[in-house]
């Protein structure tokens, strides 16, 4: 038998921060040590954090790295455990983003990423160089470290490191999901232990694809795979979503939390390599050790096993007639024993039924844990948030209330790092702190409904109960002043006043009435968070909340300048349609009922006047329902559509309901909008990542924003297939709801699948 104790790690690094970052590595290397581990796995480039981005280029970042490594390798954290840190190395010219691996205070082998991250929100090329090499070469150490450690060069690149009892290998974060994966040769070379350094951002509907890459990854040919990740907001839109784990011959055996605001959480396992006992002897011995730690059976059918790897390896003909003739692969020979004999003391790892969050939760637990990231590294004292009562700005309302239920959450669980932000923010005294939700609220989230001529009763009175029930510091204020005041102000340098169009006024006067008053809202949004706590001896700034949402950004349905305008935005890039079954969720599970009142009613500015015959709606004003928003968004960014392939791919999906002519002008009607208002994307608040259609336009959808909004070739284009399509009109009604191509199944991301969205089934 060859037990195995292995340790990965969520380690919520800030980017740039070294002393916070190297901090809470020794912590996790504690941590795995005290639970017997023989190897501890960190994340992607930890040592510096993830998110440096352009400090990359700084020589500086690849110093302190170094000398961040020096530290630990001095000290005893590495003695007796293989442990892989992630830093930025620099051979001759090129910088590599790596994996070291070190062992008694040695450096036994660095491996550099041989397929980088660079789409979407990753831009790795822009820092580093991809090792293409299939070999092993000699590393001249820095001369400050290899006086230190006595060590002069080190194997570099692509191999394994061969222990005398097993075989492990770093696989760097995107290799696991290239067409060729470096696991699957080298586990033909024997390598039974993969470990994988991350650092993978949240996004909703995504874990299933993560886990579904490991779990493919060891199913087939065997193998214990060990996935470590950033945890938290390391400086930038994007929150990193934890869940390292271990999978064990394609079953997860131990699985770390997605959402969590602990700074250090270590995720053990324990297998046994080799032989394979009896499953009867092994539940019984199951039975009598009574404590397998990481890893509880869900259903009691699913016992530790033993023999894992080097059985089901054994037991694949073809497994075994790959692995003769493969191409040889380069490895560094250890002389040191990673495992333990039999022992009944230490209990196996049994697989685990996934934990997955709904995207309710999602959208809960991953923008709070962001948002209390951003307060506690930003030096604010809180959030002040324009709540209107409608549907964004309560859910950004309802999304600050679960944060300070986390934060007293995590106080409860005794984490005291947890418990020092919060009495730091919180400004408590004398021993006090956190022990109730609203009360904490009270302290760090000011709310304010500024209400014109416009509001109603109702939404006002919504957003009073939503913040009572939250627990926010609220203030209901009325801006007509402010407004009239400027209005005389324009009347006395121009002699004319505007009227809204229900009065009988132009559009651009109509626009501009309603943009008068979504900018008096920005303006005195910041005033009061910047003054506010200075009124209740407060010492700090609050920090403004935005609250549109993505659908609103990609049409373009907002006050460039407007309330939208804020310091961070946790919904920016969630859909309507996401936000309205999270507050259906919240109302219930987050125990804030008004949320389901405020979910029911129909979305609206409330800038224009209301009148009997004529009230302001949104999906009325933008042309188009949100429903029909989210499938343009998803078409025009995953699947990459122009005007004219997403008319076309729109023909097929809406064709039983919708001629050709018609979704020729909702496209049309779309591009339009979308096109004349991509400015705004420029100026977007800073915004939680969280949808792969996001439009933000400074880190994830880089497009121009000067278009001819006419877009003459392609909606000629788009005429023409029109006319040929009514010729064949009775041929594409003939298809059944299945022989409907629509659009292609995205890979689990929560794509539209072919056919569901009629968009008259919103209406
Ligand atoms: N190509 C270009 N590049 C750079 N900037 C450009 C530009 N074209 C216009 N601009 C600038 O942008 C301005 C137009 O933008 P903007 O001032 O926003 O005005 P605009 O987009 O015309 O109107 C705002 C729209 O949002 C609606 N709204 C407002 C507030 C809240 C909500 C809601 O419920 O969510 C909806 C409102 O009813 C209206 O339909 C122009 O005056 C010009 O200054
Ligand atoms: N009466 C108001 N009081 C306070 N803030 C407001 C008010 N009206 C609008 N805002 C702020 O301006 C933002 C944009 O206003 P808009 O009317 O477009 O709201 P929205 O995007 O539809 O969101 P909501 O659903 O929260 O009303 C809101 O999210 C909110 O933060
Ligand atoms: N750091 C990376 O290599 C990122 C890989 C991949 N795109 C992810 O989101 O997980």
């Amino acid at each position: 038998m060859r037990l195995l104790k292995v340790a990965t790690c969520n380690l919520n690094q800030w980017a740039m921060d070294f002393d916070c970052n190297l901090n809470n590595i020794k912590e996790s290397i504690t941590r795995a040590k005290q639970s017997g581990a023989a190897i501890r796995l960190g994340p992607e480039l930890e040592i510096t954090g993830y998110g440096c981005e352009d400090h990359f280029l700084e020589l500086d970042t690849v110093a302190h790295a170094w000398e961040c490594l020096k530290d630990i390798l001095l000290g005893d954290w590495t003695d007796g455990i293989l442990c892989s840190f992630g830093m930025p190395v620099i051979r001759g010219s090129e910088r590599y983003n790596s994996q070291v691996l070190c062992l008694n205070r040695k450096i036994i082998m660095i491996r550099p990423k041989m397929w980088l991250a660079n789409d979407g929100n990753y831009r790795e090329l822009r820092w580093f160089t991809a090792w293409k090499h299939k070999e092993l070469v000699d590393f001249q150490l820095p001369s400050e470290i290899s006086t230190a450690l006595s060590q002069q060069t080190v194997p570099f690149g692509y191999g394994y490191i061969q222990f005398l009892d097993t075989a492990v290998a770093a696989e760097v974060c995107e290799e696991l999901y290239t067409p060729i994966p470096p696991h699957a040769e080298l586990a033909l070379h024997g390598v039974e232990v993969f470990m994988n350094a991350s650092g993978s951002h949240h996004q909703l509907r995504k874990l299933d694809l993560r886990l579904r890459s490991f779990i493919g990854a060891t199913h087939s040919r065997g193998g214990v795979y060990m996935y470590s990740n950033h945890q938290g907001c390391d400086g930038g839109r994007l929150y990193y979503d934890g869940c390292s784990c271990v999978v064990l011959n394609g079953d997860v055996v131990a699985q770390g939390s997605q959402f969590s605001l602990k700074d250090v959480e270590v995720v053990v396992a324990q297998i046994d390599l080799d032989a394979l006992t009896h499953l009867y002897t092994v539940k019984i011995l199951y039975v009598m050790v009574h404590a397998v730690a990481q890893a509880v059976s869900h259903d009691g059918l699913n016992f530790p096993m033993t023999g894992q790897v080097a059985s089901l390896r054994g037991s694949i003909s073809c497994f075994q007639e790959q692995a003769s003739c493969n191409p040889k692969v380069p490895s560094v020979a250890t002389p040191y024993k990673l495992c333990q004999p039999f022992n009944l003391q230490m209990p196996l790892s049994s697989p685990l039924e996934i934990r997955y969050h709904s995207p309710e939760e999602e959208i809960a637990f991953g923008p709070s844990c962001w948002m209390w990231d951003y307060l506690r590294r930003s030096g604010a004292s809180g959030f002040l948030l324009p709540l209107s009562g409608g549907a964004d700005s309560s859910s950004v309302a309802a999304i600050v209330g679960c944060m300070c239920q986390l934060v007293v959450k995590g106080v409860e669980n005794g984490d005291e790092q947890v418990k020092a932000d919060a009495i730091r923010i919180g400004h408590y005294t004398d021993g006090e702190f956190p022990t109730d939700s609203k009360e904490f609220a009270k302290r760090i989230f000011y709310t304010v409904f500024m209400g014109s001529e416009n509001s109603s009763e109702a939404t006002r009175m919504r957003a009073k109960v939503l913040a009572t029930e939250i627990g926010s510091w609220h203030l209901d204020v009325s801006i007509d002043g402010v407004v009239s005041a400027l209005l005389s102000l324009f009347q006395t340098l121009t002699g004319k006043r505007p009227r809204y169009k229900v009065d009988g006024g132009s559009n651009i006067e109509n626009l501009g009435l309603q943009n008068i008053q979504a900018r008096i809202r920005m303006v005195l949004a910041f005033m009061l968070a910047s003054l506010l706590p200075w009124v209740h001896n407060k010492p700090g700034f609050y920090l403004v909340l935005g609250s549109s949402n993505v659908d609103e950004g990609l049409r373009g349905y907002l006050t460039k300048y407007d309330c939208s305008s804020a310091d961070i935005n946790p919904i920016g890039s969630i859909s309507k349609q996401d936000l309205r079954r999270f507050l259906r969720w919240a109302a219930t599970h987050l125990g804030y009922a008004s949320l389901a009142e405020i979910e029911a009613a129909p979305p609206t500015a409330e800038l224009e006047p209301i009148r009997s015959n004529y009230s302001q709606l949104d999906e009325v004003d933008m042309g188009m329902t949100y429903e029909e928003l989210s499938v343009y968004g998803r078409l025009r960014k995953i699947f990459r559509c122009g005007p004219v392939s997403m008319f076309q791919n729109l023909c097929y999906k809406w064709g039983a309901s919708l001629s050709p002519a018609e979704v020729a002008d909702k496209v049309k009607h779309f591009f339009k909008y979308y096109s004349i208002n991509r400015h705004k994307m420029t100026v977007l608040t800073p915004s939680y990542h969280a949808e792969s259609y996001s439009p933000e336009d400074n880190r994830f959808d880089l497009r121009q924003f000067l278009y001819n909004v006419r877009w003459p070739y392609q909606f000629r284009k788009i005429d023409q297939l029109v006319r040929e399509f009514d010729g064949e009109k009775p041929a594409l009604a003939k298809l059944s709801d299945e022989e409907k191509v629509g659009v292609a199944s995205d890979g689990g991301m929560g794509v539209v699948a072919a056919g569901s969205d009629d968009p008259k089934a919103g209406l």
